[in-house]
């Protein structure tokens, strides 16, 4: 396949997965006709945000969400990236904060573990992010074939990190899928020159997908989903608005920019 049809949902979720996945519904209602198409989830798109600040979580394999998201893969087709998904770990006290993919028949293909976890001090109505007091971290990257393009994954504050990303170019990389849930603080500051950085270093596209807005718990979330092609051109951006945008990779436009810069051929 020489493209690959890409979207990614902006979404202000609630702490109730039942509303998340009914809202998500909605919007699956008017999905573009093109495949094969990927759409991508922001991190905690099922459950964000809770009062008290405990995680939702799932069995792997078990549980309504996974459900939900298997049957919708299958419905319309399309290959679906569940930005992330919390999953309880064996000895249960603590998830991993999981990126799922599923097939368009259906089934779960790949999980992604979150492995850089945020504990930082912001300056805004939380102050203090300590996500590793309920996350245990992943251990190891993942590629994943997605119809002839390799696909790397990424979870929001993973994006502060090159090596993580540089590790799967070892491995050859065409897109970077990076759903998150960045605060309006460091996005503002931060997001959209780390989105451009990642797509330029690595010479591929990148498909960023966000939580935006203020969430029932006071949390205020930076939006700006956006598609940047390997050249680091901003294609689409969400900007603070909810949806769905839509853009297509090329393996073309891949050739085209390598073929310029043979930046990675000059690594040393
Ligand atoms: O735990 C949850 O409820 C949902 N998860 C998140 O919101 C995560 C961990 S607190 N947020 C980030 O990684 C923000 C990174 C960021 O904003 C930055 O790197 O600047």
């Amino acid at each position: 396949m020489s493209e690959l049809t890409v979207a990614a949902v902006q979404m202000c979720s609630t702490p109730e997965p039942a509303d998340n996945m009914q809202w998500l519904e909605w919007l699956f209602a008017s999905l573009p006709a093109a495949r094969p198409l990927l759409v991508v989830l922001p991190e905690c798109f099922a459950a964000f945000g809770s009062e008290d600040g405990s995680p939702y979580g799932e069995q792997l394999g078990d549980g309504r969400v996974q459900d939900w998201l298997g049957k919708q893969a299958l419905a319309h087709n399309i290959w679906l990236l569940a930005g992330s998904l919390g999953i309880r770990t064996d000895a249960g006290d603590k998830i991993t904060a999981s990126s799922l993919l599923f097939a368009p028949n259906g089934q779960r293909t790949t999980r992604y573990d979150k492995r850089h976890l945020f504990d930082v001090d912001v300056a805004d109505n939380v102050g203090s992010y300590r996500e590793s007091s309920y996350t245990e971290p992943g251990q190891q990257i993942v590629v994943v074939d997605i119809e002839g393009f390799n696909i790397g994954l990424s979870i929001c504050y993973d994006l502060r990190f090159p090596e993580h990303f540089r590790a799967m170019a070892e491995q050859g990389l065409d897109l970077i899928a990076v759903p998150a849930a960045f605060t309006a603080v460091t996005g503002k500051a931060h997001w959209q020159p780390l989105l451009q950085a990642r797509a330029i270093e690595n010479q591929c596209y990148v498909v960023a997908a966000g939580q935006c807005g203020q969430h029932p718990n006071g949390r205020e979330t930076h939006g700006h989903s956006m598609v940047i092609d390997p050249w680091g051109q901003v294609t689409s951006d969400s900007g603070k608005q909810l949806g769905i945008i839509v853009d297509s990779i090329s393996r073309q436009r891949l050739n085209d920019v390598r073929q310029a810069i043979p930046a990675l051929k000059h690594r040393r």
